[in-house]
């Protein structure tokens, strides 16, 4: 049996009075993208912020390439591999793009194979290196805030809805991306976009009231348009 990279077993997670995640069960396998689906508000983003030990779990467990990592402190946990790209872009909007990517490589400068690598899938960062970050568009700071997660090698990404308010033509172009992306990385991707969902996906697992209520391929989930409709209240078909 293959050890999954990561691993969630009945973690609950309150955020101040409020119980929002109720026992989530989580498996992320090496290599490829699992998508975590669900609607608004049923616990996407908190499930990866308690990933990060920015919400403390109240209960169960976090295991991560075979090590319990629920409760310990953030840096410990992205120094043991895990990157996160939040819903909010983390990008310096004063600083360069090239700026931007020194800040994030924390052993030294960056491998210059490596960004060759990050500019084949997101040019625009080779364009605007010596630009200030805060006058790329909307997409183009999507990617560099994804470029800073990977300028040094992770075992997993977590990313939060990294098309989010973005042109269906970038949303495009960001599937060539991650498609070149997640032949290195084990990826788990937060997202709204089915459309998107459905070109990457390999796994999913869909979280509705803090608690994953459908794992299993994405393909299964794509050719299931009545499980669709009951899981997200949606078909691919509406979504085209
Ligand atoms: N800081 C907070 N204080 C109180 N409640 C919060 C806080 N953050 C999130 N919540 C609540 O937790 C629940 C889950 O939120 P979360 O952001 O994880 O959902 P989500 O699935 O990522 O939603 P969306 O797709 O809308 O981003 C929601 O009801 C939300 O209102």
């Amino acid at each position: 049996m293959v050890n999954p990279l990561l691993r969630l077993d009945g973690v609950h997670t309150h955020i101040g009075q409020y119980h929002i995640l109720q026992g989530v069960n989580l498996t992320v396998n090496e290599g490829g993208i699992t998508m975590l689906l669900g609607r608004n508000g049923a616990g996407k983003t908190t499930t990866l912020r308690t990933i990060m030990g920015l919400w403390k779990p109240s209960q169960g467990t976090v295991t991560f390439d075979g090590k319990p990592i629920g409760g310990k402190d953030t840096p410990s946990i992205a120094q043991s591999g895990i990157a996160y790209v939040p819903e909010t872009m983390a990008v310096f909007h004063d600083l360069t793009v090239e700026e931007n990517m020194k800040l994030a490589a924390r052993s030294g400068p960056p491998d210059a194979a490596r960004l060759e690598w990050i500019f084949g899938f997101f040019p625009a960062l080779k364009r605007f290196w010596h630009s200030p970050a805060g006058v790329l568009s909307g997409g183009q700071k999507q990617m560099v805030a994804i470029a800073r997660a990977l300028v040094e090698p992770q075992r997993l990404i977590l990313i939060d809805e990294p098309t989010k308010g973005l042109a269906p033509a970038i949303i495009e172009g960001m599937i060539g991306a991650f498609q070149e992306l997640k032949r290195q990385s084990t990826i788990l991707l937060v997202e709204q976009n089915f459309r998107f969902a459905a070109a990457l996906g390999d796994s999913v697992a869909v979280v509705d009231d803090g608690r994953v209520v459908h794992a299993g391929s994405m393909a299964d989930l794509v050719g299931d348009s009545g499980l669709q409709e009951r899981l997200l209240g949606l078909s691919l078909d509406a979504h085209q």
